[in-house]
């Protein structure tokens, strides 16, 4: 029998640990076993008393003090060492159980989740090594993003850049909704969940859309300026267009201090860890070159 996981990922501050807790609490008002393992070197206070805590290996006060790194450096050499002594994962994890629900807690450094190598190599050892955990990723973006539109197409972009690092089931959650309740219209927010790419042409907040400036013609930087700025709008909207025509993002929403909320969540994760789990494992594909016959 496989093990099953989830890997609590996101920026910082988007709600992480608070979904953890939630999430730990909701499963044991379900009688449902949990284990809570945090990745995070630098997490302080517990809502609850981490199975597995990175910082009994390695802390990242530690090794910024030692080694004279700052905070995003010391967090590479922190997972760079765990990654030299996974039996601080695995001797523990292979004693865990089907019935349990494995939550990784991971910390908010987006460098993690977009151009270091370093989470691949990790979940490959989760997913595929003798542990063999059935995962599914949960990547949080905190839902203020919505109030700035193209800051949400970049949090969106953020995801996606998970998503294809990490290439594991995953769903992306729209956290902290209590606080948008009220200021999106429904209407509104459903163009959001599925990353719509007319939310950028139409955005109130337009600011670079500055063509009608009568001295434009006359002012050749002011000139310049606006025809880079209509560039990038051209180039923003081709990638949020990009994302809508693919369907490639869309979101749940998450109010953490509302069970039925974190109970809809975790439905969505348990299915996207079972429909992986009921895949076929795929060989991999004969190269034929065409053009070489
Ligand atoms: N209103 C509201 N606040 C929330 C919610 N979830 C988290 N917060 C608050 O957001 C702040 C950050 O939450 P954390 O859970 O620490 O976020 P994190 O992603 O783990 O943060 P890092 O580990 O520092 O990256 C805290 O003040 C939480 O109380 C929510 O659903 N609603």
């Amino acid at each position: 029998m496989s093990k099953f996981g989830t890997l609590v990922m996101g920026p910082a501050g988007a709600g992480k640990s608070t979904f953890c807790s939630a999430l730990i609490q909701h499963l044991q008002h379900n009688k449902r076993p949990c284990y809570y393992v945090n990745l995070d070197p630098a997490a302080e206070d517990f809502a609850f008393e981490p199975d597995i805590d990175i910082k009994d290996l390695i802390s990242l006060e530690d090794v910024m003090e030692d080694m004279g790194l700052g905070p995003n450096g010391g967090l590479i050499y922190c997972f760079e060492f765990l990654l030299e002594n996974l039996d601080f994962l695995t001797d523990p994890l292979e004693e865990v159980t089907e019935d349990y629900l494995i939550i990784f807690d991971m910390p908010g450094q987006i460098e993690l989740y977009t151009h270091v190598p370093i989470l691949p190599g990790l979940v490959k050892h989760l997913m595929r090594g003798s542990l063999n955990i059935n995962m599914c990723a949960a990547y949080l973006l905190e839902s203020t993003f919505i109030v700035d539109r193209p800051k949400f197409f970049a949090g969106t972009l953020s995801a996606m850049s998970a998503m294809l690092m990490l290439e594991m089931p995953h769903v992306n959650i729209l956290s902290k909704m209590d606080l948008v309740k009220g200021q999106v219209a429904k209407r509104d927010l459903k163009r959001f969940l599925s990353a719509d790419a007319d939310l950028l042409a139409d955005d109130p907040a337009h600011r670079l859309e500055d063509t009608e400036n009568p001295n434009r013609d006359a002012d050749p930087v002011s000139k310049n300026n606006i025809m880079a700025g209509e560039s990038f709008n051209r180039l923003n909207r081709a990638v949020a267009q990009l994302i809508d025509d693919f369907s490639m993002v869309s979101f749940l929403r998450l109010d953490a201090q509302d069970e039925d909320s974190v109970g809809a969540v975790l439905s969505y994760i348990d299915d996207a860890i079972q429909f992986h789990e009921a895949q076929e494992p795929k060989e991999p594909r004969d190269i034929v070159d065409t053009d070489m016959t």
